[in-house]
């Protein structure tokens, strides 16, 4: 273990640090905040939730002059809600030494933005669209840049961004440094990572798998009619403190949501066909605890660290490896563990053996649980609410009704019959979804890991409208079509 102050922070940063209760470095940490500090471009692998964003964040603080209002840091990050998480992490960090930090992505308004930017940050979190749509009109000026940071970064490296970030990354003086993180680095991303940095280092935290071993990981094989019923069976018995669903598309974790909701669940959905303020709103929620269950695209499968979150379903297998890596590992972070269940069909068999190879680990089997174990679930939820309201001892009101009815019936048949009342019968109300294919093991039989995905752009990342390419060609945008996420 490495403490901070062998590390050579500075003050102001070893006072934020103690403030968010950091004690010791993590592995990444360690590893890149010495090659970061020296100016090194890095390239950072290491799983899901062991602290990469302070490993990037951290260098690139210390570079920063606080006296110069002009953007020094730029963070790029593929989805809006990470920019904001990211943005927020940067702050913490960055505070004591008077540095502001500004999240800039889709869907936010424009004017405001400009605003915002005038009053002169020093780092920039940002989606990649708007901040092409920026550079395009000249409301951010990226020519004091001297760090840049891809977080996620074989997610912008896919075919659907890779465009884009490349614009960006010209449009920075070249004699910048270049930091590249996720928890997952195919080798055909790497090489491309390579042509847009200076001799990178590659730091690899060691460690046989690719996910976190906090979280367990288990499989229920089960058919695609079967699913909803066993999903809400595994969650009454499982009793989540919070949950993340994951449907394959925008339309099932609509129907998914709706499910939920008739089934009494407190759920709700985020994908990128949602406007901004709903996607904000249902994130809030779920962080405050007032939903306990949100059922998401992949949109929220990357860097998102919202604690709390005990479970993760892979309701619907995802096609790539490296998506399941990092749909799971928004569970078991920081040292916490949770538990991730993925559901297979019969046929997608296969595609479990090849995530399981690629991401070198095991899933256990899981069987479903029948509906009358779903029940006792349930019942022992009923009993917890019952058990409260009695400790709160506000009951002088009822004994009297209540001890005339025990005069007619004995308690146990009382008491069952409450239960019953104040239990909902989950299965009463049947669920139908819209049938969907299963996902199948790709051509060669090796599956994409996670490469060249064009397939699924957008949605997400909130581009909506056209490009505005008139005023400086070297901005255009080059991709426009609509994502399923
Ligand atoms: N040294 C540390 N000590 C304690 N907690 C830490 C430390 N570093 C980071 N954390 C906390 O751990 C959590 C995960 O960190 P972070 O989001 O940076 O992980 P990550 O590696 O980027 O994960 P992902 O691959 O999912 O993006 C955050 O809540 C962060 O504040
Ligand atoms: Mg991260």
């Amino acid at each position: 273990m490495t403490n901070f102050n062998q590390l050579s922070i500075s003050a102001t940063i070893m006072k934020a640090l103690e403030k968010m209760g950091f004690e010791e470095a993590t592995p990444i940490q360690a590893q890149t905040i010495p090659l970061g500090m020296e100016g090194k471009d890095v390239i950072g692998q290491a799983q899901t939730g062991t602290g990469k964003t302070a490993a990037f964040g951290i260098p690139m603080i210390e570079k920063i002059n606080p006296k110069e209002r002009k953007i020094q840091g730029l963070i790029v990050a593929p989805t809006r809600e990470l920019a904001i998480q990211v943005s927020e992490e940067m702050h913490k960090l960055a505070k004591f030494k008077g540095l502001r930090t500004l999240p800039v992505y889709g869907g936010q308004h424009m004017e405001r933005q400009i605003r915002a930017l005038k009053d002169g940050p020093h780092i920039v979190v940002a989606t990649p669209g708007r901040l092409l749509d920026h550079l395009r009109r000249r409301t951010i000026r990226v020519d004091n840049v001297h760090t840049a940071v891809l977080d996620e970064a074989d997610e912008m490296l896919n075919m659907g961004f890779i465009d884009d970030i490349r614009d960006i990354l010209k449009a920075i003086p070249e004699d910048r440094q270049t930091l590249l993180f996720s928890a997952t680095m195919p080798k055909e991303i790497r090489d491309i990572a390579a042509t847009l940095m200076k001799n990178p280092e590659e730091v690899k935290v060691k460690s046989k798998e690719m996910t976190v071993s906090n979280i367990d990981q288990f499989f229920v094989e089960v058919h695609e009619k079967q699913k909803f019923d066993t999903l809400t069976n595994l969650m009454d018995i499982h009793v989540p403190e919070l949950a993340i669903i994951f449907g394959r598309t925008k339309k099932r974790v609509d129907e998914l949501t709706d499910g939920l909701q008739a089934r009494g669940f407190r759920a709700e959905g985020i994908h990128g066909d949602l406007t901004q303020g709903k996607r904000s709103s249902v994130l809030k929620q779920f962080k405050n605890g007032r939903i306990e269950i949100l059922v998401a695209t992949d949109v929220a499968a990357r860097g998102l660290d919202i604690s709390g979150v005990t479970h993760v379903y892979n309701f619907d297998i995802p096609q790539d490896p490296e998506s399941y890596v990092h749909r799971i590992g928004r569970t078991g972070r920081a040292g916490k563990t949770g538990e991730a269940i993925s559901f297979i069909t019969p046929r997608e068999v296969p595609h479990l053996h090849l995530i399981e190879k690629v991401t070198k680990s095991k899933m256990k089997r899981m069987t479903a649980p029948s509906y009358d174990e779903a029940k006792r679930g349930q019942q022992q939820l009923t009993v917890q609410k019952l058990i409260k309201t009695i400790e709160k001892k506000e009951l002088q009101d009822y004994r009297e009704t209540a001890s005339e009815i025990l005069d007619e019936y004995d308690s146990a048949t009382v008491v069952a019959a409450a239960l019953k009342m104040l239990t909902k019968e989950r299965r009463l109300t049947p669920v139908t979804l819209s049938s969907v294919q299963p996902v199948s093991v790709k051509k060669g039989g090796k599956g994409n890991n996670g490469k060249f995905r064009n397939d699924k752009r957008g949605g997400g990342y909130g581009r909506k409208g056209k490009p505005q390419g008139g005023r400086n060609r070297k901005f255009q945008n080059k991709r426009n079509n609509k994502g399923n996420r």
